[in-house]
């Protein structure tokens, strides 16, 4: 079972979460990174109407090719109930078709449902299979706390046992 993590961060939550679970789980790590400069409180809340409206956003690397792997784990923070434009402009390029997903998203408070429901819409459409997910609540978190939540929830779901397949 080859396996890769693959996430977009503007602030570091969710690369903790993907950095663990590529450790935990010897997976490939892939970072995707908007272009777009989201940093400072108006371009804050530009970015929840770009998530919102499903915005198109350049990125880096432009797409990935899965080809040579069985399971995906996708992530994002929760941006306005929604996934962040870099995530759902990856989404749009790449070909699922045959491919395991699991979905993970963190958030401060509430809305992560929001942005796993839509993430399983599209990539369902392009042939993925989500076969599990999960949410992190992040606020007030240092970043060694989002590792032990991962770590915890790693056992929990029993994530390992995929990679024993
Ligand atoms: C533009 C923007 C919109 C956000 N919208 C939400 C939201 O709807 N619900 C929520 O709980 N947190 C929201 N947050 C907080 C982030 O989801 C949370 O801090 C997340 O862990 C950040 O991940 P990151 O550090 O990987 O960028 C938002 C943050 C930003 C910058």
């Amino acid at each position: 079972m080859k396996t890769c993590v693959i996430y977009y961060s503007r602030s570091g939550n969710t690369a903790m979460v993907a950095r663990t679970l590529a450790e935990e789980l010897d997976a490939d790590l892939i970072e995707i990174r908007d272009l777009d400069d989201r940093k400072g409180f108006m371009s804050s809340f530009r970015s929840s109407i770009d998530a919102l409206r499903e915005s198109k956003t350049p990125i880096k690397p432009e797409k990935v090719d899965l080809s040579g792997y069985d399971l995906v784990y996708l992530g994002t923070p929760t941006w306005a109930g929604k996934p962040a434009p870099a995530i759902i402009t990856l989404i749009d390029r790449v070909d699922f078709l045959g491919k395991d997903v699991i979905l993970f998203t963190t958030m401060s408070r509430q809305g992560g449902e929001g942005a796993i429901e839509r993430m399983a819409e599209k990539i369902g459409a392009r042939g993925g299979r989500i076969i599990n997910f999960f949410i992190q609540k992040t606020a007030g978190k240092e970043l060694i706390q989002v590792r032990e939540d991962t770590l915890r929830i790693i056992n929990e779901k029993d994530l390992k046992i995929y990679e024993a397949r």
